[in-house]
């Protein structure tokens, strides 16, 4: 049996995580459907990676953090990752709302904490900046330009989409998946030849 790759979805509360997951996974979204906030849910899916082979993930969506602001307001203490998730993924799909900067902001702090916690373990972060509205506006375009800028100075894979158009899908699940399903590299190792011994002529 192959392995299995872990992935944790995560990011603020209501940016469209289960949405992401339920379009890529089952394209069963639309702008009426009506889904409630997760505590845990875990998809698995069989995806094919850019090399053309099927490969196994395991997708935990998790509950959406809280802002710092509004979790302390609300007595809630959802503002970090719960740490069992540090241990388990292989990978993270990080998503924020287009429109809302402060759901950016939260991932910076989500990548410090993952990137304090991982130890030694490499994992593959994508960043998922989920277009709630198709129109133009410029909060969405100042917070979108800070994403790819932090992005590129994190050397994280930033892709733009939107949970209501599968199609934008699939390009970072793909990529992802890919990244954690390398192809087995070239060995190396030159087999051994069968040599004749020279005899020193001297
Ligand atoms: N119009 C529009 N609505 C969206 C989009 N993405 C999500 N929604 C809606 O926004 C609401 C919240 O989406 P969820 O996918 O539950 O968000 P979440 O991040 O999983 O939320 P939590 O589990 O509470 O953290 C749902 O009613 C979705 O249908 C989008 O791209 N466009």
């Amino acid at each position: 049996m192959g392995k299995t790759s872990k992935v944790v979805i995560c990011g603020m509360k209501g940016v469209g995580k289960t949405a992401v997951l339920e379009q890529v996974i089952y394209g069963n979204i639309t702008s009426k459907s009506e889904l409630h906030s997760t505590i845990e849910d875990i998809y698995v899916a069989n995806i094919e990676s850019d090399k053309g082979t099927r490969e196994k993930v395991r997708f935990y969506d998790t509950a959406g953090l809280e802002p710092l602001q509004t979790a302390t307001a609300s007595g809630t203490t959802n503002q970090q990752l719960p740490r069992h998730y540090l241990a388990i993924a292989d990978g993270y799909i990080l998503v924020y709302d287009t429109e809302k900067s402060e759901s950016l902001d939260m991932l910076v702090s989500l990548k410090k904490d993952i990137d304090k916690n991982k130890d030694k373990k490499e994992v593959t972060i994508i960043v998922i900046g989920n277009k709630f509205k198709e129109t133009e506006n410029t909060e969405f375009d100042s917070t979108l330009s800070k994403a790819t800028a932090w992005c590129n100075r994190e050397k994280l894979r930033h892709f733009t989409a939107s949970a209501m158009h599968r199609i934008t899908l699939y390009e970072p699940f793909v990529h992802i998946t890919s990244k954690l399903n390398p192809p087995p590299s070239k060995s190396t190792f030159t087999p051994l030849s069968m040599g004749r011994k020279v005899k020193d002529q001297s």
